[in-house]
């Protein structure tokens, strides 16, 4: 049973679906070091935002599969690393935004009415009415940076609220914009035209810092900013140099460069901080749950999940297609490379018949995956098998070809090597199983095995009972028998699927035989 180790809290829906599939220790005790240590007997990791999922964390996974992150931000996971291990990473992107959208509308009304001072203040015995005057946000201007799925949640309600609403984001969708009330511009013009500017960015190179003391002194003087995303956009020192000056109103951050944080911009007076509960609320955090714990049992199961961070996505109803075509995928390309003795120049992927209209990436993917692994030192999955080929100069061309012909679906690898000679493997998927229906010249219908014995020759009178007598001295059990031909006496092939290896001096005899071209051992 595949066994699954959680880190942090996550809610008991998600726990009780992992449980269904695999057994799950949730550790809310580990330390770096001792995470190290208990990290090689599990297949699969769930974080939130405190576990550092750095390089040497998945190194140290030499079981992991996949890494779970319950939540959005994935900046606390090493992803290239993951994508160089093989390691596929989900999240669940759709789960808090409402509720991280609610806190920045509370923080921002909370920034306008001195809510947190005034409370605190009166906690303290102090009436204080005259100090705490604010400000209306009606008619005043928002500015989004980023607009994905959190600041449009944020848009939908500041509309309500009457505001002016304009956003930046370097790929916006216009549509859903406008639809919005929302007004794209650029990054200078929000940040030199808002009364509030409220950020929903993820941490990346291009986004750390973004935020810096030359920006905040372009924003508008009085105005305030709003960080619900992650604490490296802004640089904290130089926003507490903005408040003291007077030149910002007021922050309120909900994320910090390190957390928990230490530096003075925590005790501002005029700053509102929260320890990063952008995402905890009831709702947000049982959706969460359930969402990361589709995708792990997922990827355990060897489906595609929804929320793939580092691999491609494919739409359930696709999925029922597409999936079986994986395992065909690979198994070709396995088979290609055991067959083909000369190097290959180039390689191409055909999709045929109702193949030609789905997505395929995911089975280009397999099909590298295929080519690299027999001859890789390392775990080649889907997710690093990109990575490999291109350090391998490895490139596979795709054609799609929606006429069908024999089949109605057709998958085919065609390997062409370097003396020109084109080599092609094809399957199909029946009732959700791969079988191999051509090789080169040859159509047949092959379910394969783990081991096979393939044989190009003459068709003679005798040649199939000398290959059996061979393979019975050699105690192998043969389980089924495939053979095909140009025509009567003319060139064959035949492919026994065997229960045990063929030991190389078996293979020795065979070849010596007399009519036979070449015979192979195919491990799969
Ligand atoms: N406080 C919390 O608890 C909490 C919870 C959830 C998410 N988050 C943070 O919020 C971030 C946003 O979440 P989301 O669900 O809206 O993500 P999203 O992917 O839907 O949207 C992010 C948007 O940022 C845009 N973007 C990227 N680089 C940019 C740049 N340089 N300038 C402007 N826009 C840029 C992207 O194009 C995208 O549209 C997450 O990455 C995460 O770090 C925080
Ligand atoms: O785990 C959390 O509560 C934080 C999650 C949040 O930062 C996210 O990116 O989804």
């Amino acid at each position: 049973m595949d066994r699954i180790l959680v880190t942090e809290k996550i809610g008991a829906e998600g726990l009780a679906a992992l449980k269904e599939v695999a057994e799950v220790d949730v550790r809310l005790d580990l330390t770096p070091e001792t995470l190290l240590e208990a990290l090689p007997q599990y297949d699969a990791l769930i974080v939130r935002s405190q576990t550092k999922v750095t390089a040497k964390v998945l190194a140290a996974g030499t079981k992991l599969r996949v890494v779970g992150r319950a939540g959005t931000g994935v900046d606390n996971i090493d992803l290239a690393a993951a994508n160089q291990q093989g390691i596929l990473v989900v999240n669940a992107p759709a789960s808090n935004s409402i509720a991280v959208a609610e806190l920045t509308i509370g923080l921002m009304i909370g920034l306008a009415r001195n809510i947190p001072q005034a409370h605190s203040a009166l906690q303290n015995g102090k009436w204080e009415r005259s100090k705490y005057g604010g400000w209306e946000v009606r008619g005043k201007t928002l500015g989004l940076v980023g607009f994905g799925r959190i600041a449009s949640e944020v848009a939908r309600r500041a509309r309500a609220l009457e505001m002016n609403i304009i956003a930046y984001d370097p790929i916006i969708n216009a549509e859903r914009a406008a639809q919005l009330g929302v007004t794209p511009v650029t990054l200078d013009e929000l940040t030199s035209r808002a009364d509030v500017i409220s950020l929903h960015i993820p941490l990346i190179d291009a986004t750390r810092n973004l935020f810096d003391a030359q920006r905040l002194s372009q924003m508008k003087k009085g105005s305030y900013i709003i960080n619900c995303a992650r604490g490296g956009v802004i640089d904290e020192e130089a926003l507490f140099e903005a408040l003291e000056s007077g030149h910002l109103g007021g922050a309120a951050l909900d994320v910090f460069a390190k957390e928990p944080p230490t530096g003075p911009i925590v005790t501002h007076p005029k700053a509102i901080v929260l320890p990063h509960l952008g995402a905890s609320t009831e709702e947000a955090q049982a959706l969460t749950a359930a969402d990361v714990a589709e995708g792990i049992v997922d990827v355990l199961a060897g489906r595609s999940p929804r929320y793939a961070v580092n691999a491609p996505f494919v739409a359930p109803e696709e999925w029922a297609i597409v999936g079986p075509y994986l395992d065909l995928g690979r198994k070709l390309a396995r088979l290609s490379t055991q067959l083909v003795d000369l190097p290959a120049q180039s390689y191409q992927i055909v999709y045929n018949g109702a193949l030609a209209g789905l997505t395929s990436e995911p089975i280009k993917l397999a099909v590298l995956q295929g080519l690299l692994e027999g001859g890789s030192e390392g775990r080649v999955t889907p997710v690093n098998a990109p990575f490999l080929a291109r350090e391998r100069g490895l490139t596979i061309n795709e054609t799609h070809r929606p006429d069908a012909e024999t089949y109605t679906e057709l998958l085919q690898l065609v390997v062409t090597t370097s003396d020109g000679v084109v080599h092609t493997f094809g399957g199909t998927v029946v009732r959700g199983e791969a079988h191999i229906v051509q090789i080169n010249e040859f159509w047949l219908d092959l379910v394969p095995t783990s081991s096979m014995l393939f044989t190009f020759h003459q068709d003679r009178p005798g040649f199939i009972g000398r290959i059996g007598t061979l393979l019975g001295t050699a105690d192998i059990n043969i389980s089924a028998m495939h053979v095909g031909r140009s025509s009567p006496r003319g060139t064959a092939i035949m492919v026994l699927t065997v229960d045990e290896a063929i030991p190389s001096e078996t293979l020795t005899d065979i070849n010596n035989q007399a009519d036979i071209e070449r015979a192979y051992s195919v491990l799969l």
